[in-house]
């Protein structure tokens, strides 16, 4: 027909799958009171580069204020609020220079394409990363590019051995737990020796993180944004990168640790979920001790039967997604790869479960 040759070829605005175009990343820059995250925020902001930066630093985390954002965010009022974050209403949460600098630049250009968003030292980025993460399924047009921890070279060490009281988890150590990037700030301060301690430290708790170590927190920009970490575009990325992830040990007898695995075969859908929901919500897998699992990151890739493309998954505390990738089984072995990191994980018995309720039966040897 004629009208077809006038039709234009329908392109995608964005070649991206898994981001819709327009949206805007947020970064989470956490790390404890006085890492130097701060410091961190106004080196990006001052380092030449050619995105319209808007800094947020964040109140939330505190106390009742934080609940406050979570019930807004199960009432699901929560879009409209980021909304309006988003249109340049960032006045409450900013305060000092990162006022300013949000302030001039809204002034000048009217938006911006960048959110930087510094938590209080002891707040949980957990649950700063979950209001992203259910906003962004709301159909937000921001979304969460990554979670950076900054952390004291020279107080580090000694504010990730500080035992909690029972039950509660070290904050320092939750929010290495959590990072998809960690930087070890102040190396000014310490000695090589003292260095490699925290390191090793660090590295304990979180096998997958990727680890840099600066002064004055001065960082290649291009290693802290646009990590795209949630994205499950970046599937092939993940992969690659769990291969490399090893089960850690804890640098203390009741440390956050990481447990990876991998097996090959198909998975079943509903008992992957099955297996995931008791493990996150019902907390129904416990260590040896008789003491239950707790995951506060969990990243993975995937095969089910019934899809030619790899899944990821992400879990964040106890939200978790499972999203198809761009990437192609084709002719390599369906391999499932899994890290789990949390506190009183066994990997025995992680695995033990997997295998004999998850893994289908053709592909169990
Ligand atoms: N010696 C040394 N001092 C640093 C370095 N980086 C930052 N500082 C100093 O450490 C102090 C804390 O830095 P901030 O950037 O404010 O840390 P923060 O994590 O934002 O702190 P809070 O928001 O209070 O939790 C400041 O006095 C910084 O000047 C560094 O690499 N070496
Ligand atoms: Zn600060």
């Amino acid at each position: 027909m004629d009208e077809e040759d006038d039709c234009p070829e329908l392109v995608p605005i964005d070649s991206q799958p898994g981001v819709p175009a327009q949206q805007i990343p947020v970064t989470i820059i956490t790390g404890y009171l006085g890492a130097g995250k701060t410091t961190l925020l106004n080196y990006i902001l001052t380092e030449q580069h050619n995105k319209r930066i808007a800094v947020i630093l964040n109140e939330f985390g505190e106390g009742s204020a934080l609940e406050k954002s979570l019930a807004v965010s199960q009432s699901g009022e929560l879009y409209e609020e980021w909304l309006e974050l988003r249109n340049g209403c960032l006045c409450c949460s900013v305060k000092d220079n990162g006022l300013k600098a949000i302030e001039n630049l809204m002034e000048k250009k009217g938006k911006f394409d960048y959110i930087l968003l510094e938590t209080t030292g002891l707040a949980d980025p957990g649950a700063v990363a979950s209001m992203f993460w259910v906003d962004a399924e709301l159909g937000s047009d921001i979304y969460l590019d990554g979670i950076v921890t900054v952390i004291d070279a020279k107080y580090g060490q000694q504010q990730l051995s500080e035992e909690k009281a029972e039950g509660l988890v070290n904050e320092a150590a939750r929010q290495i737990a959590l990072a998809d990037l960690t930087i070890i700030n102040k190396t000014d301060l310490v000695n090589e020796e003292e260095l490699n301690q925290v390191r090793d430290t660090v590295r304990s708790i979180n096998g997958l993180v990727k680890i840099l170590e600066t002064q004055r927190s001065t960082v290649d920009l291009s290693e802290v944004l646009d990590l795209h970490s949630f994205d499950s575009h970046d599937g092939a990325r993940l992969a690659e990168k769990l291969q490399l992830v090893k089960s850690t040990r804890p640098h203390l007898d009741k440390s956050i640790l990481t447990v990876t695995f991998e097996v090959t075969g198909d998975l079943s859908e509903d008992a992957l979920n099955a297996f995931i929901q008791d493990l996150l919500w019902e907390k129904k897998f416990c260590n040896q001790q008789g003491e239950p699992m707790t995951v506060i990151r969990l990243k993975g890739i995937v095969s089910f039967a019934s899809k030619d493309h790899q899944v990821m998954l992400q879990g964040v505390h106890e939200l978790y997604e499972l999203n198809e990738t761009p990437q192609l089984w084709e002719q390599n072995a369906r391999i499932n790869r899994l890290v789990f990191i949390g506190r009183n994980l066994d990997k025995g018995i992680l695995l033990e479960h997997f295998t004999s309720t998850v893994v289908l039966d053709t592909e169990k040897k």
